[in-house]
């Protein structure tokens, strides 16, 4: 199981809040130590990440909250440094919240050169006229409850029409924790700092484009409060690599069958199996129609083929079932089914036979998919092996009837779905979302648009195979073969601009 380290807990707007009021209740840090926390830790990055950037004047907006209290902060600990200050209150100064208050008579007591200016409403600033360094965001953060109201619109307008650097304190002004959506209006950060935990919203929909880059900042909130959250950030910083043990036996250092392939379709069974074999397996046992043999004969030599049926056969059908369970009940090892298996009703048939009858761990991608999803919500996995599935947005429509549009639906999907007929979903996408059957979810946070060309499926499919021979879990196994399509890509990239091909990943 997939186990990520407290920093990597993504948080909705009310765990967020939850974690807040039980470490001021129950460990007795109040919250005027937490956001001196939450802002100092903010000022110390920005002082020392931009020393040579040679700020002489900030622009802080202020709302009425907490947010706007972490931003005060700020605000004191850099013009501690000289630089100067101007401060925005949206909501003006009469109704402060009490830490915000309070950091508000200590910021003004800090200045004693004369470098701060405030200004109680958003009409009031914008008849003055100075330049500024850089933009703090300390307007709305967790607290946002509906779209943006009144001068807030304005003011976000505004700060996302500036060339200057935007900080958003916690969460970016109007985007929403949970679902990553835009409620009327949003800041658009180029660096978000976020307190005590990154916020799920910022790897779902416009998230990734609203926060900019994201910094965890540390606040001394006890693990254990957060340990209600159910979604996780997928980083290769804490997930661990698949362990080969070379020198043994072929048939000892993994095992794997693929199912895959028809007349027209056989490039997705080849990048499939090609996929998997530069993973190090023992051995890779491609199981065909007897009529495309001679085709993966010339292009696959390092891959086992057995043939099932007749020479004038070019997609399975329930006539090869026997012969097929007979193969992949010699020797231990996991199937990858799918990649353009094709869409004819005998080999639907077969298919869904196929899983219903199979015990071995299963890797059910692209064709495989639609014949499942043929038999609507009649399926079950059979209870002594582990499931794969690996849908695309499309793919993943067809098992429901519900709408999976926007993120935060299709993360509310994958974790139900998951959980009801126990498997593990690995949604792709962007984000890509892994599902799994005891209830976590993990979220990707790197951009996957390279990897939208035809093959790529195939390619990612074998990897999680491949993991899954070498005898990983079934959430680790989709987890590095997400992060290690990454690492090509990111490798890749380093050499040229052209867009990668599916073999690029392999
Ligand atoms: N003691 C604490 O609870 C801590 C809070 N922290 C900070 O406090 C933030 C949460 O503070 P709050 O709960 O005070 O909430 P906010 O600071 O987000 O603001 C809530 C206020 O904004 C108003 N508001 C909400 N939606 C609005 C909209 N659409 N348009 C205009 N006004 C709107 C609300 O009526 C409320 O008065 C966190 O994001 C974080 O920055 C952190 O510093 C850690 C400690
Ligand atoms: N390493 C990766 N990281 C994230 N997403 C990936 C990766 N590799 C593939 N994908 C996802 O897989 C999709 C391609 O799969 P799919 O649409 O099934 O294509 P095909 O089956 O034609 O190859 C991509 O759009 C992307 O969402
Ligand atoms: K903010």
């Amino acid at each position: 199981m997939l186990q990520a380290p407290p920093s990597h807990y993504l948080l909705t707007a009310s765990l967020s809040q939850e974690v807040d009021h039980r470490t001021i209740e129950e460990v007795d840090i109040d919250g005027f130590t937490l956001m001196e926390v939450a802002g100092s830790s903010a000022a110390k990055k920005l002082l020392k990440d931009y020393k040579h950037a040679g700020w002489s004047h900030g622009l802080y907006l202020c709302g009425k909250g907490n947010n706007g209290g972490d931003t005060l902060v700020v605000a004191r600990y850099l013009l501690q440094h000289d630089i100067a200050a101007t401060i925005v209150f949206l909501s003006g100064t009469d109704d402060l919240s009490p830490d915000a208050q309070k950091n508000w008579e200590l910021l003004q007591q800090f200045d004693d050169q004369d470098q701060l200016q405030h200004h109680k409403s958003w009409e009031a600033f914008t008849e003055t006229d100075l330049e500024y360094s850089f933009i703090i965001d300390g307007m709305l953060g967790t607290g946002l409850d509906s779209d943006l109201r009144g001068s807030y619109t304005s003011a976000v307008q505004w700060a996302n029409e500036q060339s200057t650097s935007v900080f958003a304190m916690d969460i970016p002004t109007g985007l929403h924790a949970d679902t990553g959506q835009i409620m009327g209006e949003s800041i658009q950060a180029d660096r978000t700092f976020a307190f005590g935990g990154h916020k799920q919203g910022f790897y779902l929909e416009v998230g990734p484009a609203q926060t900019g880059d994201v910094t965890y900042c540390e606040l001394p909130f006890p693990n254990q409060f957060k340990s209600s959250s159910n979604t996780f950030l997928l980083d290769e910083s804490w997930v661990p690599r698949p362990t080969l043990q070379p020198g043994q036996h072929k048939y000892a250092s993994g095992v794997l069958y693929i199912i895959a392939g028809s007349e027209g379709l056989t490039g997705a069974a080849q990048l499939a199996a090609r996929s998997a074999w530069a993973e190090g397996l023992g051995a890779i046992i491609l199981i065909c129609p007897r009529g495309l043999l001679s085709i993966y004969e010339q292009t696959l030599p390092s891959i086992i083929k057995k043939p099932v049926g007749s020479k004038s056969d070019e997609h399975f059908t329930r006539q090869h079932l026997a012969n097929v369970l007979e193969i992949i009940g010699k020797k231990e090892g996991a199937v990858l089914i799918g990649p353009g298996l094709g869409r004819q009703e005998g080999t639907i048939q077969f298919t869904n036979e196929f899983l219903s009858q199979n015990t071995r761990d299963a890797i059910i991608d692209a064709d495989a998919l639609w014949a499942l999803a043929q038999q609507k919500d009649g399926w079950r996995k059979p209870d002594n092996t582990q499931w794969i599935l690996t849908p695309h947005p499309g793919e993943l429509g067809r098992f429901t009837d519900q709408a999976v549009a926007d993120d935060y639906n299709r993360l509310t999907f994958v974790r139900n779905f998951s959980s009801d007929k126990q498997i593990t979903v690995l949604s792709k996408g962007m984000p890509g979302i892994i599902g799994t059957s005891s209830g976590p979810c993990y979220l990707t946070n790197y951009n996957t648009r390279y990897f939208a060309r035809a093959g790529n499926g195939d390619v990612l499919a074998g990897k999680i195979a491949a993991y899954v021979a070498l005898g990983q879990e079934p959430d680790q196994s989709c987890a590095n073969a997400l992060l290690q399509g990454k690492q090509k890509l990111d490798s890749y990239l380093q050499d040229s601009s052209d867009l990668p091909e599916p073999k690029d990943f392999i």
